[in-house]
């Protein structure tokens, strides 16, 4: 199947499932995410460490972590940044947010941070993911944004961890040929659980 079928298929599948699915599924994807990063950020403020982490603002049919996003901005060592897009160039930027700044629509009529502050070492990035395989492989929608953004960041030798969310239908059945642009996500989460497993 061509990347393009499988894009088709997985987005098929998401408007098959119910409200209550998607709710419920949302409810465990962030239970267990935030459960991993608080933990991540009690060990790093033992050591003074900031934990930057890089979310999404999730559109419609996506894995819904809103309530992710709120709860993160109360841990003291963690700070927030959104993915931008730009009008120059297919790079995200990722910038700060935390619960002072608004939120503006932006292209794809996705919300983002209405500031200036611009984050260029993210430690942790939330990837929405729309297809994965069990060894971190994503298809996101075919844009390329992630896969530019995360290579410019592997390039500049920045270390950081990626996770995919995900709904758990959007594992791609038989074998699956990664493009040699393609970036391996570090670990994925769905609401069934942790597909790949997250370092540490
Ligand atoms: N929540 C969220 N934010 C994100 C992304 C994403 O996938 N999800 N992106 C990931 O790169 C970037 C924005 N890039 C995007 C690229 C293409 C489409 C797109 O093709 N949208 C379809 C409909 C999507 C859908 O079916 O829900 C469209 O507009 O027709 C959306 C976002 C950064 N922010
Ligand atoms: N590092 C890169 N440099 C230049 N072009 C790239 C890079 N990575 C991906 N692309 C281009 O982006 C386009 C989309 O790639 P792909 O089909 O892998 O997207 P995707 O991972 O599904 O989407 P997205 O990251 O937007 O969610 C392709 O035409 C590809 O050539």
């Amino acid at each position: 199947m061509t990347n393009k079928k499988i894009r088709s298929v997985l987005k098929n599948k998401r408007l098959e499932m119910s409200r209550e699915d998607r709710d419920m599924g949302s409810y465990k994807i962030q239970k267990k995410l935030f459960l991993w990063i608080s933990n991540i950020a009690a060990k790093s403020l033992k050591i003074g460490n900031i934990i930057q982490v890089t979310t999404f603002w999730p559109m419609p049919l996506e894995p819904n972590i809103i309530w992710l996003n709120n709860k993160l901005t109360e841990l003291d060592n963690v700070k927030l940044s959104l993915p931008v897009t730009k009008d120059s160039d297919k790079y995200l930027e990722f910038k700060e947010w935390n619960r002072s700044i608004s939120l503006i629509k932006g292209k794809y009529g996705i919300l983002e941070p209405d500031s200036k502050y611009i984050i260029t070492r993210p430690d942790i990035i939330l990837v929405p993911t729309l297809g994965y395989s069990n060894t971190g492989d994503r298809i996101g929608y075919g844009s390329g944004y992630y896969d530019r953004t995360l290579s410019e960041l592997i390039s500049k030798k920045y270390r950081f961890v990626t996770i995919g969310i995900a709904w758990d239908h959007g594992l791609i059945e038989g074998p699956y040929k990664a493009a040699s642009h393609d970036i391996k996500l570090d670990a994925i989460i769905t609401p069934r659980g942790w597909v790949k497993n997250p370092p540490e």
